[in-house]
């Protein structure tokens, strides 16, 4: 199939990129390079530098070619900082969206597949796991615009016809288990690439946000699933657009608490982490974990990677190749 993939030079798009072409399809790269990175994207694998904020070059971009799928990745994903810039997050990835979805209407794209979040849903108590039809209810500007754009998608398919997935991952993590893709955010933000700095001595100590949740150690509680899984399900969900739009939950059904990662990333790595108690992030539920009965079931979907120490694994190899990330 041929395949445009925004934001394919970020972390969970690049994995998706990697994939698709060891599947066998074509695939075109449209990013803006502004938190991705050109090294991630394959050799080979065609490049357009095109702000999605921008629409007459969405349009063009989108227009130039047709596509069996689009993969939309492209977004401003960290929770905490969508808290302190809302109309930025709000405004980039609703707008940016909007110019692609416009785009590829117009364009007469049939297949759409989505990254949302499990920012959508937020949990406080709750420690059963979160299903695809969950009532919506973001705690930050992020999981609002996600929200949004999923809407948006809902009349893409009815006005137009454009079938569209939206794939709500809950924690994405770990790389690429054959060495070739990793996690390099600028700043990072994320628990597990921290972790493993810290470990490696990368940096000299973790925050650990927030000890007074309702939860089993007082730290926020969240589903880790590896990013080549996610992959995976980009893929087996490509087959369900002939007939109809979804919405998924994906992943691996299993909760961790914040220190029982760290727990993780010591056990792996054989390295103490220095941490230390921070005030709780602004824009956190204390629980997601997600209920993925229903793509299992449509698809025949199956984390491969369900044990976190693993997810950390093929994690914690890139990093001790890459200590400088895709500079090194
Ligand atoms: N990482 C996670 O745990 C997670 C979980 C749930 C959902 N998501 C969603 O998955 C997607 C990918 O997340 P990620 O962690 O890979 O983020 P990332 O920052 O690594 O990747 C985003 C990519 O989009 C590009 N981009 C951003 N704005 C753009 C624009 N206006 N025009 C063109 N390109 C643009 C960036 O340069 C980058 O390559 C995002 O939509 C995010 O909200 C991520
Ligand atoms: O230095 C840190 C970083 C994170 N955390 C905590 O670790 C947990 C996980 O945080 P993080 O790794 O930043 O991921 P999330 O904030 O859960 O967000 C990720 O997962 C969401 C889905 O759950 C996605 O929507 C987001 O895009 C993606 O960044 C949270 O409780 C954080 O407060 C810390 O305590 N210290």
């Amino acid at each position: 199939m041929k395949c445009l993939v925004t934001g394919g030079a970020g972390y969970v798009g690049s994995h998706v990129v990697i994939s698709l072409l060891d599947a066998g399809h074509d695939v075109v790269v449209l990013d803006d390079l502004s938190t991705g990175h050109r090294a991630a994207i394959p050799d080979g694998v065609r490049f357009r530098h095109v702000d999605l904020s921008n629409a007459q070059a969405t349009h063009d971009a989108v227009t130039q070619d047709s596509w069996d799928v689009v993969f939309h990745f492209a977004a401003l994903s960290s929770v905490g900082r969508s808290i302190t810039e809302p109309f930025h997050y709000l405004r980039h990835n609703i707008m940016s969206s909007l110019n692609l979805i416009e785009a590829c209407t117009s364009h007469q794209v049939k297949r759409f597949v989505f990254s949302s979040t499990a920012a959508l849903f937020s949990n406080e108590r709750d420690l059963s796991r979160i299903m695809d039809d969950a009532p919506v209810n973001p705690a930050s500007p992020y999981g609002d615009s996600k929200f949004f754009i999923e809407r948006a998608l809902l009349w893409a398919d009815r006005v137009y016809g454009m079938r569209t997935a939206c794939l709500r991952y809950f924690n994405a993590a770990g790389a690429d288990p054959k060495g070739r893709l990793g996690e390099d955010h600028r700043p990072e933000t994320h628990l597990i690439p921290l972790a493993i700095d810290t470990a490696l001595g990368l940096q000299s100590s973790l925050q650990i946000f927030g000890s007074n949740y309702s939860t089993r150690d007082g730290t926020c509680i969240r589903d880790y699933v590896h990013v080549t899984d996610l992959a995976d399900a980009h893929i087996r969900v490509i087959d369900q657009l002939d007939t109809r739009s979804v919405a998924y939950n994906l992943g691996n059904g299993r909760g961790l608490t914040n220190l029982e990662v760290i727990e993780s990333v010591e056990r792996v790595s054989g390295c103490r982490i220095p941490w230390e108690w921070a005030l709780p992030r602004p824009g956190d539920p204390a629980i997601l974990v997600a209920d993925s009965s229903r793509i299992r079931m449509d698809t025949g979907w199956q984390p491969r990677y369900r044990h976190i120490d693993s997810i950390v694994g093929t994690a914690l190899n890139w990093r001790k190749r890459h200590p400088h990330g895709y500079d090194g």
